[in-house]
């Protein structure tokens, strides 16, 4: 046996609490179906309602006790009615994105059967797109740190759109590897890179960093879309997307689109990579309209943990955790095929528990190999 990984565990706010117990208890099943060893949870209090309480948006030391753990997750933080003197939410998670570097959000967005896609078109069962959005600058840089916009009395107030060399090149980076590792598993393997290049001189020097990073990776076929008509065809024709790569904002806007057209927010999870760690985190928020009702849909927080395991295995060189992230995939395309999956997101009759049961039913199945 290895040495014990440890997560640094941020429940958060509203459903987030709820999805982040059905992970536990899924990744954990997981890694003892596959046989690696169990994970150590550090849980640290942060988000809304923690700074109700205590006038501080994350304990005193959890930012440093994140930073010092092999992996973060994070269920969702923020609730509408706990806010800063300048009308921001809180928003403590910005923060971890910007202090420990975390440039690549991955937004995997996926068509399982049986789950409504949103489009009467039979070809939107074929959606498997990754959005790839910078998380630590773009319009979302003033953001990072509160405190950072530019407020001009009552008069005007300047958020900052930055894009930077050193982190376009990474991400640029990063979304030529995914396509890659797509083409690998039978995808398409394009990048697209999605900007406002006709009109904003920082998207212009997004895109002729594309184009510096493009001819590393002669292999993987490209293309451009301005982000306008990109979520016009993201609506039209989804299934042609394959790698999606966008600054923040655009990243933030369009997977939540690309997450409604597979069921909803419930199906889109998300990691957010840097270079020493990872958060992972369903890309939904708190869902204050069904907090307390046991309708929340696990899955995006259950698929992040199962990214959040992928990146474990490479991480510490350790096979059995990509062995359980492997089981909890096959779990969740077995489960919707068998149509043991029925989340009450898009219909079905099962709330937060019943699909977690049902998740943990799918993991034991003697049917799905042990990868
Ligand atoms: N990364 C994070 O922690 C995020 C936090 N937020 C925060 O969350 C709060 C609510 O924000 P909203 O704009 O309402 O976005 P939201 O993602 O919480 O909810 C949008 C809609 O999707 C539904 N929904 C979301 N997740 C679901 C799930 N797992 N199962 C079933 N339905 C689900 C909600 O019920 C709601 O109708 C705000 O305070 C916001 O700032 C919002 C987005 C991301
Ligand atoms: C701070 C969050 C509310 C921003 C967001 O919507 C996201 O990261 O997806
Ligand atoms: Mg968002």
């Amino acid at each position: 046996m290895g040495t014990t990984l440890k997560i640094a565990l941020i429940k958060g706010d509203g459903i987030g609490i709820d999805v982040s117990d059905a992970t536990v208890e899924v990744v954990d099943a997981a890694l003892a179906r596959a046989g690696a060893q169990p994970l150590e949870y550090d849980e640290i209090r942060a988000g809304a309602g923690c700074f109700a309480e205590s006038g501080q948006d994350i304990e005193p030391d959890g930012e440093a006790r994140a930073g010092a753990a092999d992996a973060i997750f994070l269920g969702a933080i923020g609730l509408p009615s706990v806010r800063h003197a300048d009308g921001t939410e809180i928003s403590p998670h910005l923060r971890l994105r910007d202090r420990f570097g975390l440039y690549a959000g991955v937004r995997p967005v996926k068509a399982y059967p049986n789950a409504p896609q949103r489009l009467a078109d039979p070809r939107a069962a074929g959606i498997d797109m990754v959005i790839l959005r910078e998380s630590t600058e773009g319009l979302f840089y003033s953001a990072a740190a509160h405190g950072r916009s530019d407020i001009r009395g009552d008069e005007e107030v300047r958020d900052t759109l930055r894009i930077t060399r050193a982190t376009t090149e990474k991400l640029h980076r990063f979304a030529f590897r995914l396509a890659e590792k797509r083409k690998e598993r039978g995808k398409p393997g394009r990048v697209t890179c999605v900007d406002k290049a006709n009109v904003f001189a920082s998207m212009a020097f997004f895109r002729k960093i594309f184009d510096e990073i493009a001819p590393e990776f002669p292999h993987i076929p490209t293309g451009y879309q301005y982000v306008d008509a990109q979520a016009l065809h993201l609506v039209r024709a989804p299934w042609e997307a394959d790698v999606l790569v966008m600054e923040n904002m655009f990243g933030d806007i369009l997977s939540d689109l690309a997450g409604g057209l597979v069921g909803g927010m419930g199906m889109a999870a998300c990691a957010e990579i840097g270079d020493e760690t990872g958060l992972f985190q369903p890309a939904h928020g708190s869902a204050p309209d069904i907090i307390g009702q046991d309708k929340a849909n696990p899955l995006a927080a259950v698929l992040s943990g199962a990214l959040m395991l992928d990146y474990l295995a490479e991480k510490s060189n350790d096979a059995s955790y990509a062995r359980a992230a492997t089981l909890i995939e096959g779990a969740v395309d077995a489960g919707f095929a068998a149509n043991r999956l029925r989340p009450m997101e898009f219909g079905g009759d099962m709330g937060t528990r019943a699909m977690t049961d049902a998740l943990l039913e799918c993991v034991a199945a003697k049917d799905l190999a042990a990868g």
